[in-house]
């Protein structure tokens, strides 16, 4: 089946944010951003989904001019304009791991008000965390950005399909956009799953599309293709 059979059937569309509407410096594309808006204005619907804090999330969105559910923490937190919160996460295993983590090794804790999650920074020894705390339930998932210490059953996909049916949409009507790790599920549980070319082999292999472009430049490309 091709493509085009996806026009004018999309809803919505799933963006990341850093590394796919933010180039590696967390600089927004605005010409992706214009783009964004030329189709909600078309009626197609937006949602951020990121491993950012939710008030980021919620900044970035509005700043957009979205005023749709926004996806933060990696999926753990789902929150509507008007503030109401869906907490789809559980930061206490997050917790025991971290504190055995930081007996271990030095760590770079961000310092924010996660409420599902921890977050790191990106130079920690990755292979050797994940040794450490193997047996704790959750998972380490280096964005590029951050490394979060988030739960195995947290994911942005999770977090969409909160989105999506408080948004009276289907998973399926989504196209999703994302540059790493933590959008595997993401691009998974959309209609349409699109990686932009900055992304990880293992990514663009989930992916049902793979934009020629990186970045911001990668947004325009897959809204031009698919709306
Ligand atoms: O929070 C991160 O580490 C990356 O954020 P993102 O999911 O918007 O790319
Ligand atoms: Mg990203």
């Amino acid at each position: 089946m091709g493509y085009f059979c996806f026009r004018d059937k999309m809803k919505a569309i799933a963006v990341d944010i850093d590394g796919t509407l933010t180039d590696e410096e967390r600089k927004i594309n605005l010409d992706a951003v214009r783009e964004i808006r030329r189709i909600m204005d078309k009626g197609v619907r937006v949602v951020l989904a990121t491993g950012n804090i939710t008030c980021f999330a919620r900044s970035v969105s509005t700043m957009i001019g979205t005023n749709e559910p926004v996806v933060a923490e990696n999926g753990g937190i789902v929150e509507v304009k008007d503030g109401e919160k869906h907490v789809l996460g559980d930061k206490r295993e997050c917790n025991r791991a971290f504190r055995f983590l930081r007996e271990e090794i030095e760590i770079n804790r961000f310092n924010d008000d996660r409420k599902t999650e921890i977050a790191l920074g990106k130079e920690l020894d990755i292979e050797k965390a994940r040794r450490l705390i193997s047996d704790f339930d959750v998972e380490l998932v280096d964005t590029g950005f951050a490394v979060h210490i988030k739960c195995k059953d947290v994911s942005k996909g999770k977090g969409l399909v909160k989105a999506a049916s408080l948004m009276d949409l289907d998973v399926s009507d989504f196209i999703a956009v994302g540059d790493s790790m933590n959008d595997i599920e993401l691009l998974k549980v959309a209609g349409v799953g699109v990686a932009v070319n900055n992304s990880p082999s293992q990514l663009k292999k989930a992916a049902d599309h793979v934009c020629r472009s990186e970045f911001g430049e990668a947004v325009i490309e897959a809204i031009d293709y698919f709306f």
